[in-house]
């Protein structure tokens, strides 16, 4: 059978514009990856999170403008932690993380806690410029640990898209949503808004709830990655997240995490498809 030839649509049907919207809805970037600890780490790992139940407190969340610290939006439990381990194996990955993600800059220190969430655990739309010294520039990282089968419903995370709307940046509606699969670590920019959806857990068992080990990733000194530095996207997602950095330096993190520094890349370091 011939081809059929192209027919030019006819402006009568789709007429120009001088009032087209430029406002593209821009993902943000992510980077993915499963069986991050392989199956023996991460049942060692779920089982030390559900022996330390009883050590949990409530999440809180730290407003922007005034300083004050409360569990507004938030119905999450934490554990503060550190992992040398942990911060070894995610120090091997950021070179191909950074890559995926296009971020530009050193990477130096870590924050990290572990979370629970049970019925009716959730975290609305937030960035995580309260975790770190400069949200331009700093990485969130939530690796998912749970029972299978899995006890618990929802508790999905919602990335927000970024609309550039008239040379301006800010949260979009649209979003993309990563399920909280055992033994999977998400990586995305800490200045991107996300949200996690509430959960439900009808056994009501801590061991059912949906874990988290989650670290904020930053660099040493906020001058370390100039604006001139940055792509385009990462441009947008810190001018979107402006007003939610905090006007005052915390002396603290207000859930009680510890700064640690991270350990240079090691010989298991992770690069991208070599261009040769
Ligand atoms: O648990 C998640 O999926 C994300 C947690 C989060 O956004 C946070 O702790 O800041
Ligand atoms: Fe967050």
């Amino acid at each position: 059978m011939e081809p059929a030839t192209p027919m030019e649509i006819s402006p009568r049907v789709l007429p120009p514009s001088d009032r087209w919207s430029p406002a593209p809805a821009v993902p943000a970037p992510v980077c993915r990856f499963e069986n991050f600890l392989g199956a023996e780490r991460a049942a060692a790992l779920l089982e030390y999170a559900i022996s330390r139940g009883e050590d949990f407190t409530a999440g809180t969340v730290l407003d922007p403008l005034t300083g004050q610290v409360s569990r507004k939006g938030r119905d999450s439990l934490v554990l503060p932690v550190t992992s040398r381990v942990f911060s070894a194996h995610l120090a091997d990955c950021l070179p191909l993380v950074q890559e995926v993600l296009g971020h530009r800059g050193s990477l130096a220190r870590s924050l990290t806690v572990l979370t629970a969430h049970g019925e009716g655990g959730h975290f609305g739309m937030h960035t995580d410029a309260s975790r770190v010294p400069d949200v331009a520039t700093a990485l969130s990282a939530v690796y998912y640990l749970h029972r299978t089968p899995r006890g618990f419903g929802g508790g999905q995370l919602r990335l927000y898209d970024t609309v550039v709307d008239e040379g301006r940046a800010r949260p979009g509606e649209t979003y993309r949503t990563i399920e909280p699969e055992h033994d999977t670590i998400v990586f995305f920019p800490s200045g991107a808004f996300h949200e996690v959806v509430p959960s439900t857990c009808p056994s009501g068992r801590f061991s059912d709830h949906r874990f988290t080990l989650t670290t904020w990733i930053s660099g040493g000194e906020p001058a370390a990655a100039p604006a001139a530095r940055r792509s385009p996207v990462w441009q947008w997602l810190a001018d979107a997240a402006e007003g939610t950095r905090p006007l005052h330096d915390a002396e603290e993190d207000h859930d009680g995490a510890r700064p640690v520094a991270l350990p240079p890349p090691g010989p298991g370091t992770r690069r991208g498809p070599s261009r040769t």
